[in-house]
């Protein structure tokens, strides 16, 4: 039986890299399916990853994390598809509109802080979030209750009895605990929603395993190091990308004194790719496991703990099952309110 993988923002960067990385240790023994908001672009990482790996098993399923319904069904596809779901990567993210704070950049450089700076871009990125047709914070919604809605709908294939299941989220060295806020999960009032979002990832993780492992299912997050991507290249809108390109000679220096700037998608999907590999029961639940580059281009997976308690995470899922079953009331009166206004057009 070939283990089934879903990479959620499967079509570029860390995703991308990651379904490669897979096929080129596994093309065979792989039931690849990527699950993308958008299908002209998962048609194209389909076909270079198939250029590479003409036997490979790769399917495409179309998926918006920040969107409810879309959710919803294509959990339903994937269980009419599959009989089972060995490793649900969860690794969609948004950042939009950042602002990036060049004063405090500046002061930082010539700071003690420079290198927690440069490894976790803290005090210098904000971003200005926006609500989704259902009602949600976008960040939140894309990055975070999306994916747990999903986790929820595929529980059934996720938990069967005799097997274990990995879920391994993409987080980052962003997530602050000071960024988040139980009485505000969906971070409506500040300014720092993407490291709320991924101090949320870490947390429910956590609870995750509080929950299931019982049940064969275990839940890791990592962290891919400050990589080059669409969504990094988003930070300074004035630059275009081959401005990017030529920083990276920068880049390769400062990497020499932190191992964080992983740079390209490929190193960035170490610690993905690493847990791919490893017995989930031997992962600890507490830790964040980091890609790492070093100096002379060496890759390589370390765990640090991760700064989160089991009362704050048990707090954030009763929240966010009382947030799922609201969302599903929501969801069925706008079904109702469809089918009565397609009735009277009728
Ligand atoms: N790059 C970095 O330095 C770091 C990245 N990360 C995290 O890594 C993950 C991957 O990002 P990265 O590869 O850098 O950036 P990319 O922008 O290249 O990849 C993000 C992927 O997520 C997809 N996506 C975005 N919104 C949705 C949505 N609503 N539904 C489905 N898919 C969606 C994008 O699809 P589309 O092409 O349609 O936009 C894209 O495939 C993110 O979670 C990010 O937060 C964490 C730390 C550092
Ligand atoms: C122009 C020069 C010389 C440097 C660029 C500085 C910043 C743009 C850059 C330094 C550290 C980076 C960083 C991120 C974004 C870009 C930086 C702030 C992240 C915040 C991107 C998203 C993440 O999730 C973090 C892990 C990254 C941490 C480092």
């Amino acid at each position: 039986m070939n283990k089934v993988v879903l990479v959620t923002g499967a079509n570029s960067g860390i995703g991308l890299a990651l379904c490669e990385r897979l096929l080129s240790q596994d093309t065979e023994g792989l039931q690849l399916c990527l699950a993308c908001r958008n299908m002209c672009r998962a048609q194209a990482a389909r076909s270079a990853l198939l250029t590479s790996h003409p036997t490979a098993q790769v399917a495409l399923l179309q998926l918006d994390t920040s969107s409810i319904s879309s959710v919803i069904s294509a959990a339903q596809e994937v269980k009419l598809r599959y009989n089972r779901l060995d490793y649900l990567y969860l690794n969609a993210g948004i950042m939009p509109n950042p602002k990036f704070d060049v004063q405090a950049f500046l002061k930082g450089i010539f700071s003690r802080n420079i290198i927690t700076m440069f490894a976790t871009g803290k005090g210098i990125l904000t971003q200005k979030d926006s609500v989704t047709s259902d009602d949600l914070q976008e960040i939140f919604a894309t990055n975070i209750f999306g994916h747990f809605l999903l986790i929820r709908e595929l529980e059934p294939i996720l938990c069967q009895a005799g097997k274990t299941s990995q879920l391994i989220w993409t987080s980052s060295s962003n997530a602050h605990r000071s960024a988040f806020n139980l009485e505000d999960i969906q971070h409506q009032r500040g300014t720092q929603p993407y490291s709320s979002s991924k101090y949320a990832s870490d947390l429910l993780s956590l609870a995750l395993n509080t929950h299931f492992n019982k049940q064969g299912l275990y839940s890791s997050v990592i962290c891919p190091g400050f990589v080059m991507t669409n969504l990094t290249h988003g930070i300074l809108p004035c630059f275009p990308a081959f401005l990017w390109t030529l920083l990276m000679p920068v880049f390769w220096l400062i990497r020499i004194f932190t191992n964080t700037f992983t740079l390209t998608p490929y190193n960035g999907a170490e610690a993905l790719f690493w847990l791919f590999k490893q017995k989930p029961q031997s992962l600890d639940p507490q830790a964040k496991y980091h890609s790492l580059t070093s100096g002379l281009g060496k890759n390589y997976t370390q765990p640090r703990k991760m700064d989160v308690d089991l009362e704050t995470s048990e707090a954030l899922y009763d929240k966010l099952l009382k947030l799922e079953s609201e969302v599903r009331k929501y969801l069925k009166e706008k079904q109702k309110s469809t089918r009565a206004s397609s009735h009277f057009r009728t």
